[in-house]
């Protein structure tokens, strides 16, 4: 566990936030800019997408900015170069969020050396499969210092869920329920049990909870039963191209109001 992951989870009781947002979006020079307004914003941890023609689980939300970035030029090789300074912006907890094959075309002894020259702390791959994990990837992370996050579902079996937990990786990604990014929330008994069930099974891995979070009271109700909540949509919905840092101020204020014991 590298010692900027470490100490977002060893607060207790502090309810934590993960936002995601896409590289070289809305214009492509815009990637430090978000970065720099996460990191003087209440913000936990910070997810970077890489932009990907063919995604996965992404939803409407995440799926056109992927596109947008694209168009405006986006590709790996720019994005290392905007994180050049990426550790003189934050200090942050920062993941790549991708697909295997983004990693795999680049070369993933290249790519993670990229990650960590620039101080990426760890990479989430939905696709990743367990045993490639442990085949190819696994060494290379190690060598580089860097944390795999695994996603899991309210389908997972135990028996997966247990295996992804000995893989300690930086921490779990739990998807809220099985469909893409971008969903409703809602009241839902189903969720509260599987966030209920997975509490209960003591896993030594931190998690985090995903898809269709999109205000303060969901955030803080995954809080209760997890280590954090993750958000992404609608931090990309609330972007405003003519005032990116004051809407990314004003989005995470909204999500994670100050406590009123914190106000001066
Ligand atoms: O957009 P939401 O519903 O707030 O969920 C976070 C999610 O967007 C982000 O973590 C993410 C973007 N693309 C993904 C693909 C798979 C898993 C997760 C992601």
């Amino acid at each position: 566990m590298t010692k900027r992951i470490e100490h977002i989870f060893q607060q207790k009781g502090k309810e934590k936030l993960t936002i995601y947002f896409t590289a070289g979006y809305p214009n492509l020079e815009d990637t430090g800019t978000v970065l720099k307004a996460l990191d003087k914003a209440d913000v936990d941890i910070i997810e970077i997408g890489m932009p990907y023609s063919d995604p996965l689980a992404d939803g409407p939300v995440i799926q056109q900015s992927s596109m947008k970035a694209l168009e405006n030029g986006m590709n790996l090789n720019k994005l290392f170069e905007q994180l050049a300074d990426l550790r003189k912006i934050t200090d942050k907890p920062v993941f790549i969020m991708g697909y295997c094959n983004n990693v795999l075309k680049y070369g993933t002894e290249k790519f993670c050396q990229k990650c960590a020259e620039v101080g990426v702390d760890g990479l989430i791959l939905p696709d990743m499969p367990m045993h490639e994990f442990k085949l190819q990837f696994k060494p290379i992370f190690e060598k580089y210092n860097l944390k795999n996050v695994f996603l899991i579902t309210p389908k997972t079996s135990e028996e997966r869920i247990r295996e992804v937990d000995a893989q300690e990786g930086g921490f779990i990604y739990m998807v809220s329920s099985s469909s893409t990014t971008g969903g409703s929330w809602g009241d839902s008994p189903e969720r509260l049990d599987y966030l209920k069930r997975i509490q209960a099974m003591n896993l030594k891995t931190p998690r985090m909870v995903g898809f269709g979070i999109s205000d303060h009271e969901a955030l803080s109700m995954v809080n209760q039963h997890s280590d954090g909540g993750i958000i992404g949509s609608a931090f990309i919905k609330a972007l405003d191209e003519d005032d990116l840092e004051g809407s990314i101020e004003r989005f995470v204020e909204m999500i994670k109001p100050p406590s009123p014991q914190k106000a001066p």
